[in-house]
């Protein structure tokens, strides 16, 4: 049997934070892997059998302390900087590919590889995947211009099906602003042929106001 984590401090200092982030991406990468062996495999019933008591048991380690639905992690940088478990760029994130990303003289450029865990059509990305790329890509690209803003509108476009297990290349750049509204643009072409666009993306982004944004995220820490 074992035993549940304790409690991490209240006040955790920048070193505790630093090991906790080490940590968090520790175990995101091992998750991701098993996403990844998991619907990849051939195993038979009994081993799989096997396997999900082994990893209930696991589960069951990580239920001394659940995070409320709106807390804010101290490890997360909402809104400005890494988020630890975002589904996109996550590195705590078993879902997330995660994406890297680098500032451009006037965007964004996200790298990553998808593996069959993200599958829509056999060998090929799901859509939903594109989707979800492109808007956090986009909605990053609002916060790096200045203006975070939540997604009102995405209009996508599928030129060509996204190839599995290749890296690929997904930018995003704010085009225009109008008030509160941010107009965005994004695509996603493979590493090796970044002329060919394979997905694009025209966005509106808002940015809520203050009052809205305490409404909707009652865990923004002040100075954010
Ligand atoms: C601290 C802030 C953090 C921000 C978040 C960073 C996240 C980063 C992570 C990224 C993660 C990835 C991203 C995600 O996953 S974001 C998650 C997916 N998106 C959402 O859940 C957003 C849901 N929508 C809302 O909550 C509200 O609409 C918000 C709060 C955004 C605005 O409600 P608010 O009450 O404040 O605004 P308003 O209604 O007065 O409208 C204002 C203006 O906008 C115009 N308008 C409205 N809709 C549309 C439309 N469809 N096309 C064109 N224009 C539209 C409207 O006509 C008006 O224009 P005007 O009449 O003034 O000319």
């Amino acid at each position: 049997m074992h035993t549940p984590l304790t409690e991490p401090p209240a006040e955790a200092g920048a070193d505790s934070l630093e090991d906790q982030k080490a940590a968090i991406t520790r175990l995101g990468h091992e998750l991701r892997t098993l996403v990844e062996t998991t619907v990849r495999t051939a195993a038979s019933p009994d081993t799989l059998h096997r396997v999900a008591d082994g990893v209930r048991q696991v589960t069951a380690q990580l239920t001394g302390r659940r995070r409320a639905r709106a807390e804010i992690p101290e490890v997360d940088g909402f809104p400005g900087g890494p988020r630890m478990y975002s589904p996109v760029v996550g590195a705590g994130s078993p879902l997330a590919p995660p994406v890297s990303i680098t500032p451009t003289d006037d965007g964004l450029i996200g790298h990553c590889t998808l593996g069959l865990a993200h599958e829509g059509p056999p060998g090929y990305g799901h859509g939903g995947m594109s989707a979800m790329l492109l808007d956090e890509l986009m909605g990053q690209a609002c916060t790096a211009a200045g203006t975070p803003g939540m997604t009102v509108s995405l209009q996508m476009r599928y030129h060509q099906p996204i190839p599995l297990e290749t890296p690929l290349r997904i930018l995003g750049r704010v085009t225009g602003t109008d008030n509160r509204k941010v107009f965005v643009t994004g695509t996603i072409t493979t590493e090796a042929d970044p002329s060919t666009r394979l997905v694009s993306a025209d966005g509106v982004f808002i940015a809520p106001d203050p009052d809205r944004a305490r409404a909707l995220f009652p865990g923004l820490r002040e100075e954010a």
